[in-house]
């Protein structure tokens, strides 16, 4: 039974995890390698509290469920019966944490991945319980995105798997089980086949980058929430989809490289809100208004597709 977890890497994705794990009733340790991301988590810890509220996810009764941040890794993973690697998307990265904690774990502790698509069979590599590794993979924001993939390696225990997965659906979230070890998984593969194909548009001139996110957003976007792609091609008919695929597959973007636009952006140092400028530019001012009003509009709309609208 999980009862204590630790995260380590308290960047973009951390401080959400531990908020929505402690409103799960679990006790949470937040560790990052630098002090300003501690700092800075704590007050996303505090912002995502806020969303949760709002999402009506109840605080767990008094003295369960705590987040607490430390600036030691070994007071964090003491005790944790799951630890969740939560740093750079780069194996040597992460292959150091794993040797860290290698010698400050018990052997039955769970290791899991939040690795956005590294294979878990490369990860479990660098651990010596391979069979206790796993990749749980969650979406941003995700304090507010019910959905995580649950991935095994080659050399994880399918009771590994199974654990994760029962933690997943115990706390309220939605676990989906990959069943094999892809890169990228499932969500990111969809995703990356969407991201290819609207880069690509823009790189062209097909369209400006505010139409084709209302193109997107409205069109299949706003669709996708209600009725996925599986069932999409039985609304819309196999038969058209195969008319229309016959032509259209062989038009489709299949560059394998990074696209020249995204790599002239990144050599800027354009990074997107973290930077200030992507594609598009945001003020602190615009930025804190944004990541508001998302909230918001992400709230009401997982009310609405739960029910409770
Ligand atoms: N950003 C996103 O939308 C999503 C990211 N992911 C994955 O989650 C992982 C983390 O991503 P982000 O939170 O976006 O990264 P980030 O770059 O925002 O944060 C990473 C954090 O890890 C810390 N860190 C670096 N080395 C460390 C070490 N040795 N020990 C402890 N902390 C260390 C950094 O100080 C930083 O605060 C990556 O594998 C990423 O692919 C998964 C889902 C969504
Ligand atoms: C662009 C992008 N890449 C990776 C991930 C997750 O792994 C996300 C996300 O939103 O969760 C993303 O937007």
């Amino acid at each position: 039974m999980i009862r204590r977890i630790a995260i380590i890497g308290l960047g973009t994705m951390g401080p959400g995890m531990a908020a929505r794990l402690a409103r799960g009733g679990l006790q949470v340790a937040a560790y990052d390698v630098a002090p300003t991301a501690i700092e800075r988590a704590r007050s996303m810890l505090s912002a995502a509290e806020t969303v949760l509220d709002a999402l009506g996810i109840a605080s767990p009764s008094a003295g369960v469920g705590m987040v607490r941040f430390t600036d030691d890794i070994g007071d964090a993973v003491s005790g944790a019966d799951l630890v969740i690697e939560n740093v750079p998307e780069n194996i040597s990265v992460k292959a150091d944490v794993y040797r860290t904690i290698d010698g400050l774990i018990a052997s039955d502790t769970i290791v899991a991945s939040d690795t956005s698509g590294i294979p878990i069979t490369k990860l479990q590599a660098h651990i010596s319980h391979p069979e206790r590794m796993v990749g749980m993979h969650w979406s941003n924001p995700p304090h507010i995105i019910p959905m995580i993939e649950v991935i095994g390696g080659e050399r994880t225990a399918p009771q590994t798997v199974a654990t994760i997965r029962e933690l997943i659906r115990s706390i309220g979230l939605l676990p989906v089980v990959v069943k094999k070890d892809v890169p990228g998984f499932v969500e990111n593969r969809v995703l990356y086949a969407l991201l290819r194909e609207a880069v690509d548009l823009v790189e062209r001139g097909v369209i400006d980058p505010e139409d084709l996110d209302t193109c997107v957003s409205w069109g299949i976007g706003y669709k996708i929430a209600v009725i996925g792609p599986m069932a999409l091609l039985d609304m819309a008919g196999l038969d058209i989809y195969k008319s229309v695929s016959s032509f259209l597959n062989a038009d489709l973007s299949n560059r394998d490289d990074v696209a020249p636009m995204v790599l002239e952006k990144t050599n800027a140092s354009k990074f997107g809100i973290k930077s200030g400028e992507g594609m598009f530019s945001y003020t602190p001012e615009q930025t804190k208004a944004l990541q508001g009003e998302r909230a918001r509009k992400l709230v009401a709309v997982r009310r609405i597709l739960e029910g409770r609208g």
